[in-house]
């Protein structure tokens, strides 16, 4: 069995080439060689290549290495992380070992012993897997960003409908399938896929969260994908792509019903063949992902009204969540309510504090639109108002027009409701979306979207 790597050799004597490629071919996949340096740029356009074998001298008679530290630098420039191994003659090593100050990874002197150039060659492969391994990671860190550490244990609920959830999860978790969550939001979903990546196979991976919401039309395929320096004008580097960054791990793709059908079509493609290739670049990348996706949208009516890809549907829908609403689960409230007051209660130094039984149980009644982000929010803003030991108000909770303006029981048909409160909320915030939006548990994009649908 071959060791899959691709090296590279540059050397001017025909001779030195063939027998080193007729000798490297038996333990590598892919062996290429050529005599003149100014190729070099060319090959790497086609393939990244894992080890170079680089001569310090080309012309006849020069043994100053002028030209060997010239293509070095090139070759570094193009792959910061190339390992270069360099071909020098007796007597050169002192040219060797200041190169290899200047970011070359070994020497060989001609004539060399096969063995020896393999062992050098094993050795720099594996420098050339950890260096891989070491920017994925740091790249991954960087975007992880947010804080990873919510556990599985905080996913709190115990009505029938969470317990079904919760069962859901744990049946999918270990299976790799691709999951897609559907429901309002603030009901969980991230929080969800994220207990699926923890108890899933792939939990010593990371887990790369993507707001498709939030990505721009022109700056998709560059998040999604990656891109190489020069492939546009702000591409001042090359930069991963989230797919590239998720290799071994979860991939969350939340919003995803906000997509484009262009856009849709793109994704679709990388999702089959789970290949990607960066902008401006030739190369394809195969990538090992686990897929979980999440949406508020209806995407079935969606396929219906040929907004969403039928085909796309069909490949991210292998099994399904649905996240019910904090009304369907109003059991959950006060476990909710409490479990808030615990975090925040923290937070804020107001060890002692806590909620009057009454109210606990008239927060049941509010129809909470922003779901379980509005009712975290709602006790945060509880716990900071708060003067005494007891919440005794439901002011405290629901600012007050939310509830003077609507008695909480008023029966309406849920449209009309969150038609009424985001009316009301916009005039309480004298049309600031940010602000609004903040008020309801929503993210700026969700707002726009409901108020749209409401012909806001
Ligand atoms: N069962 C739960 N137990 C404790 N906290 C929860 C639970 N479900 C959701 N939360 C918290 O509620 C907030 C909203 O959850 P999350 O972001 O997962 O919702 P979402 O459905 O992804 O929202 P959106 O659609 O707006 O992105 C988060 O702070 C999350 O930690």
């Amino acid at each position: 069995m071959k060791t899959p790597a691709n090296i590279l050799i540059i050397d001017d004597d025909r001779d030195v080439l063939e027998t080193a490629r007729m000798f490297l071919k038996q333990e590598f996949s892919s062996v290429d060689i050529e005599e003149d340096p100014a190729k070099i740029p060319g090959y790497f356009e086609i393939k990244d290549y894992d080890v170079i074998l680089l001569d310090m001298n080309f012309k006849k008679g020069m043994n100053d290495g002028e030209e060997g530290f010239h293509w070095l630098g090139e070759i570094l420039k193009i792959d910061a992380q190339a390992i270069v191994i360099l071909i020098t003659a007796y007597g050169e090593v002192d040219l060797a070992v200041q190169a290899m100050k200047q970011g070359a990874t070994d020497f060989v002197l001609k004539p060399w012993k096969n063995q020896k150039l393999l062992g050098t060659i094993l050795s720099a492969l594996q420098l050339r897997k950890s260096k891989k391994e070491v920017v994925r990671l740091k790249e991954a860190q960087h975007t992880l960003g947010r804080d990873a550490s919510h556990s599985f244990e905080d996913f709190i609920g115990k009505s029938p409908a969470i317990q079904r959830v919760k069962d859901l999860i744990n049946k999918v978790a270990k299976t790799d399938a691709d999951v897609l969550i559907l429901g309002e939001n603030g009901t969980g979903k991230e929080l969800v896929a994220r207990a699926i990546h923890q108890r899933s196979l792939r939990n010593e991976e990371v887990f790369i969260n993507v707001d498709l919401g939030a990505i721009s039309e022109t700056l998709f395929e560059s998040e999604l994908f990656g891109h190489v320096k020069g492939a546009f004008t702000d591409a001042r580097q090359d930069k991963p792509g989230r797919f590239e960054l998720a290799h071994e791990g979860t991939i969350f793709l939340d919003e995803i019903g906000n997509l484009s059908l262009p856009l849709q079509a793109k994704l679709l493609t990388a999702l089959q063949s789970r290949r990607v290739r960066r902008v401006g670049s030739n190369k394809e990348m195969e990538i090992d992902f686990r897929l979980v996706c999440a949406t508020n949208m209806p995407l079935y009516d969606m396929v219906y009204e040929q907004k969403f890809r039928q085909d796309l549907l069909y490949r991210i829908n292998t099994v399904e969540i649905r996240m019910p609403s904090l009304k369907e689960r109003i059991d959950d409230i006060p476990l909710l309510v409490e479990h808030f007051l615990r975090v925040y209660a923290k937070k804020y130094q107001k060890h002692r504090l806590k909620v009057n039984e009454q109210i606990l149980e008239k927060l049941k009644n509010y129809h909470w639109p922003g779901n379980i982000r509005e009712l975290q929010h709602a006790v945060e803003r509880a716990v900071i108002l708060s003067e005494e030991d007891t919440i005794n108000s439901i002011e405290s909770f629901i600012s007050p027009t939310a509830t003077t303006h609507r008695p909480l029981t008023q029966p309406k048909t849920l449209d009309e409701m969150e038609r009424d409160f985001i009316l009301q909320s916009l005039e309480e915030h004298n049309g600031n979306i940010t602000a609004t939006a903040k008020t309801l548990g929503l993210t700026r994009t969700a707002l726009y979207r409901r108020m749209n649908k409401h012909g806001i």
